[in-house]
């Protein structure tokens, strides 16, 4: 199995930074080959980590034992029809399935197959190794998912999940996530700007902050984030004043809210395409 051949079909944001995490991570680069319709996309792709590519769907279909459908979701149908148009046979080819809100019946009638199908919902941090991948199997065995847990493993934690449903909570939880902390990074740089620290400041001031806020999470799990926040916020003080307005203005509630609002968005698009 540690042989395999996986490719990525079309490699966008996500598949370079799965690519990318596992290049890092010691896979072989010979084992991977990355497709894209766009040419300049495949260029950075084969020099930052000198991985096969080609423009050619079917030619990579044909060579690849293990298939990681990553398109956008909307253009997940059309391109299995090319598969199908191909005559390729790939009934025993193993498919990963990284989009949201397409579940597993509805790939394998697109595919025309009941083909073995991973779902896989990561994150873009996977490209540094820091990512989070939740995986969901149909049809295929121990040793398949042990070399699909590898894969992932290279690109961070993995978490199994027992019934397909949870992608979608996978999906608030982690997959969408990174932008919102990036939304909040975003909102301390605008305020930083606007009391008078310049652009390049602004940037680095809240990077080095939202890293050493993440590693101190990291590093100390014995105490919980609740009282690293507490740490930070002396009795009367300047955070607790910041605090009490973000939470008077509803920040958890508008968190827990727009995660409700992330999987009803998974599951609205599971009937729309
Ligand atoms: N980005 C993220 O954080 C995450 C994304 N996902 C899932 O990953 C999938 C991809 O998302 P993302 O990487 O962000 O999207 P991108 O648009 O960045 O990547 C998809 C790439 O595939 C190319 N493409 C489209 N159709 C074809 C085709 N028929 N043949 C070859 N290449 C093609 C696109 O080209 P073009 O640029 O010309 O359109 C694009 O470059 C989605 O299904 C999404 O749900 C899952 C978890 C996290
Ligand atoms: O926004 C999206 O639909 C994809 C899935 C998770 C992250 N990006």
């Amino acid at each position: 199995m540690s042989q395999q051949t996986i490719a990525f079909i079309g490699t966008g944001n996500m598949s370079y930074a799965i690519i990318g995490g596992m290049v890092k991570n010691g896979f072989a680069k010979e084992q991977i080959i990355a497709t894209n319709r766009n040419q300049e996309k495949l260029a950075k792709v084969a020099a930052d980590f000198g991985v096969r590519t080609t423009a050619d769907n079917i030619e990579a279909l044909q060579q690849a034992d293990i298939i990681v459908l990553s398109v956008k979701p909307q253009m997940m149908a059309e391109l299995a029809q090319s598969f199908i148009a191909a005559g390729v046979d790939f009934s025993n080819k193993v498919f990963i399935s990284v989009a949201a809100g397409i579940t597993v019946k509805r790939l394998q009638e697109m595919l025309g197959h009941p083909v073995k199908m991973v779902r896989c919902m990561p994150n873009t941090p996977s490209l540094l190794g820091r990512g989070v991948s939740g995986l969901y199997a149909e049809g295929t065995s121990e040793e398949e998912n042990q070399f699909i847990e590898a894969v992932f493993n290279s690109t961070g934690l993995v978490v199994w999940v027992d019934k397909e449903e949870q992608i979608n909570d996978i999906i608030a939880v982690t997959g969408s996530s990174p932008a919102y902390f990036f939304l909040f990074m975003e909102a301390i740089e605008q305020k930083a700007i606007e009391l008078g620290f310049n652009a390049e400041q602004a940037r680095a001031l809240v990077q080095q902050t939202a890293l050493g806020a993440a590693e101190m999470a990291l590093s100390q799990t014995d105490i919980s984030i609740a009282q690293l926040r507490a740490n930070v916020t002396s009795k009367g003080g300047t955070t607790h004043a910041a605090v009490e307005h973000l939470k008077a203005n509803g920040l958890v509630e508008n968190v827990s809210g727009a995660m409700d609002a992330c999987i009803a968005r998974a599951q609205e698009m599971e009937q729309e395409i």
